[in-house]
């Protein structure tokens, strides 16, 4: 596949757009016009930096308001092309875009519109160029490929074509099928946008708001998949208008770019090795050749653990914690000052080893944080190469020969994520690493008390605190490179503004995670953000149970702390469900907090924050309930505002 990529989806200056894109493994550019206006060179200069990085200038675009004007305005456009012609021949980039016309002053006669896009396309061929026509979402007259394609056939002329963008047609809701009927190659080029689903106007929406395919909701694969089966053999461009692209460093941009485009193509690659599709167009275009094709999704069972960066003092602190929440101390590291910590299934590693990548992780976070996780997984080395297809880095450390190889990767932020060996007869990465203690030796004295069964059984979810510009890199690479999906995705109130929590799962719901953003400055996952040193860091871990009202009654009895839930929550409660009002009661004398769907319901409860960083959270879970209490977030946050608003009054007054 040639892969471009529109020089209007990343920020810096062209220069530096094109050093990008070219080192993310980009064929070629869709030349954006206000970069070429506003660039220090010429067209010839721009030509050779380009080709020295090895990239085409494949496309020219937008050409506007050209079809269905007045007679006189159509010759003035035809002297600007005239006059766009030559410099793209300079540019040695052979097609133009033009966009349906949004002119008041245009007409919507398909024949007068097919009479001025065939005259355009009898110039560009004298300079052997080829003219494609694509519609706007918000074309005046013309917002569908159909109308667009009518007027293309209309013309009838080898250099006239279509251009199609996934966006114009998904944001209308507008079906892709037609044009797998269509010639394929009389479609000159296809430009690819995912984005969110937004209420909004249509052209805000697509000049703000459109991202890479796999970070928002379109259905993007189809849409390509319908292209494919026209027997389209162009590039496979993306055209990204988004207001954090233009600002976040362009090198992560083209990373993520090249990352979905090579998802994408995996993706609609098996949809045509399903559909039966792909011999035909194998003997016809050869585009299975074309389509990437990465090492298999891997199968995640569960999170085998999470590491956490603390140095020797927080290192006795989140352990007296974790203790305090249940776990035991489970085993020593052999070689190393790393401890690992256990309860039911969840394993959680706290790392205060100078000189590692622990300490790095620390240091720059200031501060005791999250910086490994572990994913189960029967094939790590296959895990791992798929990661290393789909452009993310490795990570891995060297290691004692006694010690066992768990592959790890670079995920976005420069957190690692291992890939763990799990399955019959593969040695659990404690016994090959840890002096392994049970509950019942000596190690398992920090535990307050002996107890009969775990109170917590496994680890339910991850969430984490992320900077805005690092959301739609964590969706792809979770989609990507993990084969996670997107579910449940909410906005909730902080006291000092509004977060967006969006989440990720694997199908057998093993492994969930909680991605939040904040735009705010002053919200707690901005606090949390700016704690981690910007990279964004752990959030908070739930840990499932199958109890809560035991585990919690339990663990204030041993003296663990919970936020304070307000009792106005559990009068709004009963006004707003049919719960029984003995279980709201229970609820309330131990701070639970709950939520609904028709699925099922979740019970919960969070800790206050940890050296002021993330906290945890107990959950249970009953029936199919497949979110993450997020609306109750905001019952933690107002809580946590009002103990500091009360503590900061309290030192005044004394
Ligand atoms: O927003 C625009 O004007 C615009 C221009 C060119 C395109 O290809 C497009 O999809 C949108
Ligand atoms: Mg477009």
């Amino acid at each position: 596949m040639h892969r471009s990529i529109a020089t209007v989806s990343m920020s810096g200056t062209l220069r530096q757009k094109i050093e990008a894109i070219a080192a993310a493994g980009f064929d070629g550019i869709e030349l954006f016009e206000p970069d070429f206006v506003h660039f220090s060179g010429s067209a010839l200069a721009l030509q050779r930096m380009a080709s020295d990085h090895g990239l085409r200038i494949d496309l020219y675009q937008p050409f506007r308001d050209l079809e269905g004007m007045p007679t006189a305005h159509f010759r003035r456009s035809l002297a600007r092309a005239e006059h766009k012609f030559a410099l793209m021949k300079e540019l040695g980039c052979p097609t133009l875009l033009v966009c349906s016309n949004t002119s008041p002053l245009s007409t919507g006669e398909p024949e007068r519109a097919a009479a001025q896009l065939y005259e355009i396309a009898e110039r560009a061929a004298r300079y052997d160029i080829r003219i494609g026509y694509e519609a706007l979402a918000w074309g005046r007259h013309v917002r569908r490929y159909r109308d667009a394609w009518k007027r293309v056939a209309l013309a009838n002329h080898s250099h006239l074509g279509l251009i199609l963008d996934s966006f114009h047609t998904l944001s209308l809701q507008d079906d892709p099928t037609d044009i797998a009927t269509l010639p394929g190659d009389k479609i000159f080029f296809l430009q690819m946008a995912d984005a969110p689903q937004l209420q909004m106007d249509v052209l805000q929406w697509a000049r703000h708001y459109r991202n890479f395919p796999g970070q928002g909701q379109l259905d993007c694969e189809y849409f390509f998949e319908q292209v494919l089966k026209s027997g389209y053999e162009g590039p496979l461009s993306l055209e990204i208008f988004n207001d954090q692209f233009r600002e976040t460093p362009n090198r992560r941009t083209a990373t993520d770019a090249m990352r979905s485009l090579l998802w994408l193509e995996s993706r609609v690659r098996s949809r045509l090795e399903t559909s039966g599709d792909h011999d035909r167009l194998w003997r016809q275009t050869a585009t299975q050749a074309w389509l990437f094709k990465p090492p298999a999704v891997p199968v995640l069972n569960g999170v085998a653990f999470v590491e956490f960066a603390v140095d020797t003092a927080h290192a006795a602190t989140l352990g007296t914690l974790l203790a305090s929440l249940g776990f035991h101390l489970a085993g020593q590291h052999r070689s190393k000052d790393v401890q690992l910590y256990a309860q039911g299934d969840i394993r959680l590693v706290v790392n205060a080893e100078p000189d590692s990548f622990a300490s790095q992780r620390f240091e720059r976070q200031g501060g005791p944080g999250m910086c490994a996780i572990g994913l189960g997984t029967p094939l790590p080395d296959q895990a791992a190469a798929r990661a290393s297809a789909l452009l993310s880095a490795a990570a891995d450390t060297p290691r004692r020969p006694d010690e066992l190889h768990i592959p790890a990767i670079v995920s976005p932020g420069g957190m690692r994520i291992h890939f763990v060996p799990t399955g019959a007869g593969t040695p659990g990465f404690e016994a090959a690493d840890f002096d392994v203690a049970t509950p019942s030796s000596g190690a398992a004295t920090l535990s307050r008390s002996p107890r009969p069964g775990p109170l917590l059984k496994s680890l339910d979810h991850i969430a984490l605190a992320l900077p805005p510009d690092q959301l739609d890199s964590w969706v792809l690479f979770s989609r990507a490179v993990l084969g996670l999906e997107p579910g449940d995705s909410q906005e909730l109130a902080d006291p000092y503004g509004l977060v967006q929590s969006s989440s990720v799962c694997n199908d057998t719901r093993s492994v969930r995670m909680v991605m939040n953003v904040s735009s705010s400055r002053r919200t707690g996952v901005a606090h949390a953000v700016n704690a981690s040193g910007g990279s964004g860091g752990l959030h908070h871990l739930a840990f499932a149970c199958d109890d809560i009202f035991a585990a919690v009654a339990q663990l204030r009895a041993s003296g663990t702390q919970f936020v304070p839930i307000s009792p106005n929550y559990y009068e709004d409660l009963l006004a707003r469900s049919d719960l029984d009002p003995a279980l709201v009661g229970k609820m309330h004398s131990l701070g639970i907090l709950f939520d609904q769907t028709p699925l099922g319901a979740f019970f919960h409860i969070y800790t206050p924050r940890f050296a002021d960083r993330f906290f945890f959270e107990v959950v249970q879970r009953v029936g199919g309930y497949d979110g993450y209490g997020a609306l109750n977030g905001a019952a933690r946050l107002a809580s946590e505002a009002q103990a500091a608003d009360a503590a900061s009054r309290d030192a005044v007054a004394r």
